[in-house]
């Protein structure tokens, strides 16, 4: 793991959640970046450190990666900084606590418009569109009491949902 900042005890800006595939790295890059803030994808500094999503679940089993996973998020929530969180990562109770305190965005795409995104195999739970609408039933209760707003990937261009994503952070920090 990187090692904690001893200044890094700030509130993040905002933190993304929802499904794999919704455009959590993607949007949250780029509303970093119109934010002038730190951005942070936890998914990119697990793989820094343990190389590939894929052979941590195919080596280890998931729990094992949710572990590191929770290590993880919990060091980026106290960064003041745009944070991407995995798609599951709100699946640890301790991390549902976390976000209580912080400005939570979820993303939202339907199956019609995820399918396209979800090639490549890099998510192993995610195989298919069936096996993701699966798991996103399974988990939008938790996406949906988490997050204060929510905005729909499936038919805008990236640079407008961050554009409003933006115009949401500063109506809200008025
Ligand atoms: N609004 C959008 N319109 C079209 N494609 C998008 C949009 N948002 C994200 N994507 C694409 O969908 C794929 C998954 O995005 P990503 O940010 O990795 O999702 P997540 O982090 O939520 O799994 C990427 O190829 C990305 O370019
Ligand atoms: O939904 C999930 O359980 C996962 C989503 C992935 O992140 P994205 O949501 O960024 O694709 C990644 O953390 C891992 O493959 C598990
Ligand atoms: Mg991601």
């Amino acid at each position: 793991m990187n090692e904690p900042d001893p200044a890094a005890s700030a509130r993040p800006v905002l933190v993304l959640i929802g499904a794999p595939g919704a455009g959590k790295s993607r949007l949250g890059k780029r509303v970093a970046k119109l934010l002038d803030v730190p951005f942070v994808d936890t998914d990119k500094r697990i793989v820094a450190e343990h190389g590939s999503i894929a052979d941590l679940f195919a080596e280890h089993g998931e729990p094992h990666f949710r572990a590191i996973e929770r290590e993880h998020v919990a060091a980026a929530l106290r960064e003041g900084a745009v944070v991407a969180l995995g798609g599951g990562a709100v699946l640890d109770e301790n991390t549902q606590r976390d976000l209580a305190d912080h400005r939570v965005v979820q993303l939202t795409v339907t199956a019609e418009a995820v399918a396209k995104r979800i090639t490549g195999g890099k998510r192993p739970l995610v195989d298919g569109v069936e096996a993701w609408s699966a798991l996103v039933d399974t988990r939008r209760p938790i996406y949906d009491r988490l997050a204060q707003r929510t905005f729909d990937t499936s038919s805008l261009p990236i640079d407008h949902i961050a554009a409003d994503i933006v115009g949401w952070i500063q109506e809200t920090s008025e």
